[in-house]
């Protein structure tokens, strides 16, 4: 099946049947109701503003680097759930970094961080088969991801999100940002990596790459979660145009070539598929926006 068949059959026809504008919120399975932290993130207008990523470090190629890319050193924690973690995870299997960085999985839904207070976000299973799926933290021994960011800073206050690049010999987390981890695997893994011809952000296209992802990630990536954290009804419904023209845009692009940003797979495909096949499982039932309809599966 081809990227905009499932595009097209999965997630485009199933948001017109499902969203309307009637007051109601978009939900994500991977926060929403239990999210104390991705609720406070709303400026005055009730517009939900995204917090940027803490650790910002950077894997190097560079062996003489704080972080040089060595086989086994790292691990990526993700949430299947999530589509930023799932960039990741995408970006791991399609470079063949298997084998040079480990990865696990927490439970799929949210569960408390800690007895003491009463903040909720993800959490690791106590054994192999409690999740489906889901990995106990063999490596550090957390309950929590809560627990990951205060082994790597006990003062840390902000968001406890996935994904997380661990660095297991310094005990710490290397980058939170997925932006940066899928250009790290991009170029940095490439000597231990099995597929290192492979290179999904290209120097001819960059520009049109970053161009595509501004647009994609205002209307799509983060769109969909400007619709579903937005606390007064005027944001939320800019949210949601703006998540109907970034779809018809996409639609009218694929139209026309097989991936985003010409007839090459680039790094921005693998953003915009990442959230657009959530759309079906991660978007709730209660959540309906039938403003307009989006244009059925002509790219076949
Ligand atoms: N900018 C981050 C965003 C990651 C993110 O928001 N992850 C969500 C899951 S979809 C999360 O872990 N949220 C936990 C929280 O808000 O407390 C990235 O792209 O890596």
């Amino acid at each position: 099946m081809s990227y905009s068949t499932i595009i097209s059959n999965n997630s485009l026809l199933s948001l017109a049947t499902k969203f309307s504008t009637r007051g109601s919120r978009l939900q994500l399975q991977c926060t929403l109701s239990m999210a104390r932290s991705a609720v406070d993130e709303t400026s005055d207008s009730g517009a939900f503003q995204r917090t940027a990523s803490t650790f910002r470090n950077f894997v190097s190629k560079d062996s003489n680097s704080q972080f040089p890319a060595e086989s086994g050193r790292y691990h990526l924690y993700i949430s299947y759930a999530c589509p930023w973690a799932s960039r990741c995870l995408s970006y791991l299997k399609i470079k063949g970094l298997d084998d040079a960085i480990s990865f696990s999985s927490v439970k799929p839904i949210w569960g408390r961080t800690k007895e003491t207070d009463e903040h909720m976000g993800w959490v690791f299973p106590g054994s192999d088969s409690e999740v489906q799926g889901a990995d106990p933290d063999h490596l550090n021994g957390a309950k929590s991801v809560r627990e990951l960011y205060e082994i790597a800073s006990p003062n840390y206050t902000g968001k406890y999100t996935v994904p997380v690049l661990w660095d297991k010999k310094l005990k710490t987390v290397v980058n939170n940002e997925s932006a940066e981890i899928i250009r790290m695997f991009n170029t940095e893994f490439n000597h231990i990596a099995g597929n290192p011809d492979l290179d999904l952000y290209p120097s001819h296209l960059q520009a049109k790459i970053d161009e595509t992802n501004e647009w994609i990630y205002n209307g799509i990536n983060n769109g969909v979660y400007r619709c579903g954290f937005a606390k007064k009804q005027e944001p939320y419904e800019e949210a949601v145009e703006q998540v109907y023209e970034a779809l018809d845009r996409c639609e009218e692009i694929l139209g026309k070539h097989r991936y985003i940003c010409g007839n090459t797979l680039t790094e921005t495909d693998i953003r915009l598929f990442v959230t657009l096949i959530r759309f079906d499982e991660g978007v709730s039932e209660s959540v309906q926006l039938h403003k307009r309809h989006i244009p059925g599966p002509r790219n076949e």
